[in-house]
C-alpha cells in the first residue's frame, strides 16, 4: 500500500513539469504520444489525471493505515496479553521487590507508547525510506547540480538528529521513571484511603504527591524542551534548504541551464524529500521513548519465572513432614531454623508463637513461595521441590492471614474458590465458615456486592467469607493463617467444631495466637525466633515449664477477665 500511494503521490510533480514543458510550452520530448494525446484533448485532461491521483494516493495511505493501526492493536494486545501472564507465573521475591504502580504503568503506558509508535510510525519509517530512496534517482534524472542543492543538509539533519536521539532516550527514561513513581503514590494512597483518614495525613499525602507530581512534571518538560529544540533546528536547516533549492533554481532557470517545468517538479519534490527527513526526527524522538518503554517491559519479561514447572511426579496424599528445614529471606538473617515436624494425614497441627516468630513462614514453604535453604518438606513422603507448583498448590487450600476479596457479589466471591461448585455446596461451605446466616441478613443476600478488597464486610465476616471460599476447594491438605484472629471465640470454636466433623480427611495446619484456638489440635509446634522452643499435644504442654504454660496461665486469666457482664460475679 506505502509503495502504490508513494507511487501516485511522486507522478503528480512528474506530471506538471511534463506538462509545463512540453505541453504547454511544446518543447520536443523522448514521450511524443503522451505530449500528443494531451495537446489533442487539452489540459482538463491533466486537471482530470491530477485529482485522480490524489483520489488513488488517498485510497492506498488510508488502506495503509487502516492496516497499520490492526496490525499495531494485535501485536500490542499480544504482548499485554504474554506480560500478564508472565507476571502470573513471577517469583514472590520479584512481587517484593517491584512496586505495583510502576507495574500497572509498565502494563498499560509502556505498551500504549509501543503501540502508538508501531501504528503511527513504523508504516512511517517504510514510507519516509521508501520516498527518499524513490526520489533520488528521479532527481538525478533531472538534474545533477539541482539534487546535489536539494540533498546537501540531509546528512547534517540526520547526524543531529542521532545526538538528539540519545539525549531524549535519557531524558524520557527519567521522565517514565518519575511518571512510575506517581502512579505508585497515587495507586498506594488510594489502597491506604482510610489509613490515611484515620492518620489525619491528608495533608502530608497531599504533599508528597505534590512533590511527586512536580518532579514528573520538570522531567516531563525537559523531554518537550529538547523536543522543541530539535524542532526548530532540524526546521531551519530543512528551510534553509529549501530557500537554497528555491535560490539556485530561479538562477538557473533564467541563465537557461533548467527547464521552467524542471525547475517546478524540484520544488515540488524538494518539499515532498524535505517532509520524510523532517517527520525522521520525530519519529527518532519517539524512537527514543519506545526503546525505553520496550526495555522497561522487557525488564519484567527477561524476569525469571518460577522453577519446576514441569515435573510429572504426582503429590500423594499423606503426612505432611519438615526435615531440619532452615530458609532466609536474606542472607545472614535466617527466618526458620532447624524446623522439625510431622503432620499426619487427616491430624490437626497448631503453630503458635510471637510475632514474627517464622509462622507465616512455614505456611510460605509449604505453598513454595518459597524454597527452602536447606533441609525439605515432603507430602506423603514426596520432597515438594520435585513436584509442579500448580499441582502442590491445588492440593492446598489456604485462608491468609489478610484475606484479599475481590470487588464482586458474595457468591462470585466464594464461587472463586471453586468455580464448579454448584449452588448447594456453596451455601454448605457457607455454613461451616458460620457466615451463612450473616449473609442471608444482608438485603440482597448472597448477591451483595462487596466494596473494593471486601472494605464493606467486617473483619470477621471477611475472614469467615474467605474460610468458605477455601473450603469450597475440598483440598486436602488445609491452611489457617492466624484465620480467626478477628472471629469471637465462640464462632472460632463452632467452624472449628464443624470443620473436625466435615472434614475427618483433611490434614490441616492453624497458626494462631489465641490458645483457644489450639488446643483441640492433635499437635501443637511452638516457634520462637524461627526455632522450635516446644511441641506436644495440649495436655503435654501445659505440664510442661515453659512458653506455652506461661501463655496459656496469661490468655486464660485474660479470658476470666472477659466474661461478659451478666454472667461475671456480682460485684460487692
Ligand atoms: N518478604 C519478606 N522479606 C523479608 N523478610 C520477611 C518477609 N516476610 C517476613 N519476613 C521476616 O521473617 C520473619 C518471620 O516472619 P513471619 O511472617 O513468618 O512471622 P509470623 O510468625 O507469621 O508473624 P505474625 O504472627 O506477626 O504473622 C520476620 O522477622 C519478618 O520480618
Amino acid at each position: 500500500m506505502t509503495v502504490v500511494a508513494t507511487a501516485f503521490a511522486y507522478a503528480t510533480p512528474l506530471l506538471i513539469g511534463f506538462v509545463i514543458d512540453h505541453v504547454i510550452a511544446q518543447k520536443p520530448t523522448d514521450w511524443s504520444q503522451l505530449q500528443q494525446f494531451f495537446l489533442h484533448y487539452g489540459l482538463w485532461l491533466v486537471a482530470i489525471s491530477l485529482v485522480c491521483f490524489a483520489i488513488a494516493e488517498g485510497i492506498f495511505s488510508y488502506t495503509r493505515s487502516h492496516l497499520a493501526q490492526r496490525a499495531a492493536e494485535g501485536i500490542v494486545r499480544d504482548i499485554r496479553e504474554k506480560l500478564y501472564d508472565h507476571m502470573q507465573h513471577l517469583r514472590c521475591t520479584f512481587h517484593n521487590a517491584n512496586e505495583t504502580g510502576d507495574l500497572v504503568q509498565r502494563s498499560t503506558s509502556d505498551v500504549e507508547t509501543i503501540r502508538r509508535f508501531l501504528a503511527m510510525h513504523v508504516p512511517e519509517i517504510a514510507r519516509s525510506c521508501i520516498m527518499v530512496i524513490a526520489v533520488i534517482p528521479i532527481m538525478l534524472s533531472l538534474s545533477g547540480a539541482m539534487t546535489i542543492i536539494a540533498t546537501i543538509t540531509i546528512p547534517i539533519v540526520f547526524l543531529f538528529t542521532l545526538v538528539f536521539f540519545r539525549k531524549m532516550q535519557k531524558a524520557f527514561k527519567i521522565a517514565d521513571e518519575a511518571e512510575a513513581s506517581m502512579t505508585t503514590t497515587i495507586q498506594e494512597n488510594l489502597t491506604a484511603s482510610r489509613v490515611v483518614r484515620a492518620f489525619a495525613r491528608k495533608n502530608y499525602e497531599i504533599e508528597k504527591f505534590s512533590q511527586k507530581n512536580a518532579t514528573y512534571r520538570d522531567h516531563h518538560y525537559r523531554v518537550i524542551c529538547l523536543i522543541a529544540w530539535y524542532w526548530s533546528i532540524s526546521d531551519f536547516i530543512c528551510l534553509i534548504q529549501i530557500a537554497a533549492v528555491l535560490f539556485f533554481g530561479s538562477l538557473w532557470t533564467v541563465a537557461g541551464h533548467i527547464s521552467l517545468g524542471v525547475f517546478v517538479t524540484f520544488v515540488t519534490y524538494e518539499t515532498m524529500l524535505l517532509w520524510p527527513v523532517r517527520h525522521m526526527g520525530r519519529i527518532l524522538a519517539d524512537f527514543g521513548k519506545t526503546t525505553v518503554a520496550a526495555q522497561r517491559i522487557a525488564h519484567v519479561l527477561n524476569e525469571t519465572q518460577e522453577q519446576g514447572e514441569y515435573s510429572n511426579i504426582e503429590i500423594p496424599e499423606g503426612d505432611v513432614c519438615f526435615e531440619n528445614v532452615s530458609f532466609g529471606y536474606e542472607e545472614g538473617r535466617p527466618a526458620l531454623q532447624n524446623i522439625s515436624f510431622r503432620v499426619n494425614k487427616g491430624k490437626t497441627v497448631a503453630l503458635l508463637g510471637a510475632t514474627g516468630a517464622g509462622k507465616s513462614t512455614v505456611v510460605k514453604l509449604l505453598m513454595r513461595l518459597y524454597d527452602c535453604n536447606n533441609g525439605r518438606i515432603t507430602i506423603g513422603g514426596v520432597d515438594i521441590k520435585t513436584v509442579q507448583r500448580k499441582a502442590l498448590r491445588e492440593q492446598i487450600g489456604i485462608v491468609l492471614q489478610n484475606p484479599f476479596l475481590y470487588s464482586k457479589t458474595i457468591y462470585e466471591n466464594l464461587l472463586w474458590g471453586n468455580l464448579h461448585a454448584s449452588e448447594d455446596n456453596v451455601y454448605k461451605a457457607a455454613e461451616t465458615a458460620a457466615i451463612h446466616n450473616t449473609i442471608q441478613n444482608f438485603a440482597d443476600g448472597y448477591q451483595t456486592q462487596l466494596g473494593e478488597r471486601g472494605v464493606t464486610l467486617s473483619g470477621g465476616q471477611k475472614q469467615r467469607t474467605a474460610i468458605a471460599r477455601t473450603l469450597l476447594r475440598e483440598t486436602p491438605i488445609l491452611i489457617f493463617d492466624d484465620s480467626f484472629s478477628a472471629v469471637d471465640t465462640d464462632t472460632e470454636s463452632s467452624i472449628l467444631q464443624s470443620l473436625r466433623n466435615k472434614m475427618k480427611a483433611t490434614t490441616t495446619l492453624i497458626i494462631a495466637h489465641r490458645l483457644s484456638t489450639v488446643i483441640n489440635a492433635d499437635w501443637i509446634v511452638f516457634l520462637e525466633r524461627g526455632k522450635i522452643v516446644q511441641q506436644g499435644t495440649h495436655k503435654q504442654l501445659m505440664n510442661e515449664p515453659g512458653a506455652y504454660q506461661r501463655i496459656w496461665k496469661m490468655q486464660h486469666n485474660d479470658e476470666v477477665d472477659i466474661i461478659p457482664r451478666e454472667h461475671a460475679p456480682p460485684c460487692v
